[in-house]
């Protein structure tokens, strides 16, 4: 195999021209001798010294688990492509003939995702008032606690005693963009505080409330965590809550039921205060039945609407999206 020697002071360089030319070797480890430094190399270069040398293998981290994973051929095709990552924790959904060959999953996860220590399957969908979702372990250490970083925070959480998706990061931008100083914001189903933290970085109070103690006690931490002091955690049944606060800014991230609360957000919403509401549609009715909803209470209350935005925010099933309204109320 033909090697490119150089003196280790010019390693550096040489490596990166050798990448720009694209003829270094990279499925090779490149050799140490002395002073001297040997890059393996798919063909001659000019202006370079050319030695004949023999490289060993790299070790290489696979693309993907799929080219590791240990199950029978026939089911491969059902391997799913992606699964979500909390922190250092891996979540997969696995169809139910997957299932047996878990364990063989999970350590393929591992072996592919360096920064990856624990693999859970999911056992169920979210469901009950917490929102959470029963898990099975797969692989790795055995624990369900983890620090996940999303846009400049770091949210510590248990995946098995809360809610948290790390699909909603660009949701939460979107929202604490638009979010303005000074303003009073209440987060009525804050969880861990993936909304609260975030808008507490630039607005002036955000009271976050959550029915599950385990999402308050970790909200609590995630304070002391980022360093915010702006945050005041409720512990309750925001049917409670809601009246005693008057924010410039209401979020409903509890897309199935979302619609039970719309009074419960518009009596603690300023006049010409903004609410981020959340709900599930299916694509053929994306905004409709909740837009009606939404008119219909405020109607009830006695005050006006007008909205400001509607979109699709990710999709969650086959057909089935997960969308925001914006609206301000009058
Ligand atoms: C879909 S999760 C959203 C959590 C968080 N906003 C996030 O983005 O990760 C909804 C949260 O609402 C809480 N919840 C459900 N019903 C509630 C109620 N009546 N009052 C207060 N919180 C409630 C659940 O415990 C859960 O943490």
């Amino acid at each position: 195999m033909l090697g490119v020697k150089v003196p280790r002071r010019d390693a550096e360089k040489v490596r990166k021209k050798l990448i720009e030319l694209g003829i270094l070797a990279t499925d090779l480890r490149v050799k140490h001798n002395g002073e001297f430094v040997i890059f393996p190399v798919k063909e001659k270069v000019e202006g370079f010294e050319i030695v004949e040398e023999t490289f060993e293998r790299a070790k290489r981290r696979p693309h993907s688990y799929r080219e590791v994973v240990d199950i029978p051929s026939e089911l491969r095709p059902l391997l799913p492509s992606s699964f979500d990552i909390i922190g250092d924790i891996a979540i997969i959904e696995l169809p139910e003939e997957l299932i047996p060959y878990g364990k063989n999953i999970g350590e393929a996860i591992l072996k592919a995702h360096k920064h990856i220590k624990t693999v859970f399957a999911k056992r169920s969908k979210v469901s009950g008032e917490y929102r959470v979702r029963e898990l099975i372990h797969l692989a790795g250490e055995k624990r369900t606690e983890t620090i996940h970083r999303e846009n400049g925070i770091r949210l510590k959480l248990d995946v098995a005693k809360v809610y948290f998706s790390p699909r909603l990061a660009t949701e939460r931008m979107r929202v604490f963009k638009k979010a303005k100083e000074g303003e009073v914001v209440f987060d009525m189903f804050a969880g861990v505080g993936p909304y609260s933290i975030l808008l507490a970085k630039k607005v002036k109070t955000v009271f976050a409330c959550d029915i599950n103690p385990w999402a308050i006690k970790y909200l609590e931490e995630n304070k002391k965590l980022n360093k915010v002091e702006n945050i005041v955690p409720i512990l309750g049944d925001v049917r409670k809550v809601a009246g005693q606060i008057k924010a410039d800014r209401v979020i409903m991230n509890l897309p199935k039921f979302a619609h039970e609360f719309l009074k419960e957000a518009m009596i603690s919403v300023k006049t010409g205060g903004v609410v981020h509401y959340y709900g599930f549609s299916h694509e053929n009715n994306l905004f409709d039945e909740h837009l009606k909803k939404i008119k219909e209470v405020a109607k009830e209350l006695g005050r006006d609407i007008k909205v400001l935005e509607k979109r699709k925010v990710r999709p969650y099933a086959p057909y089935q999206f997960n969308i925001a309204i914006d609206f301000v109320v009058f």
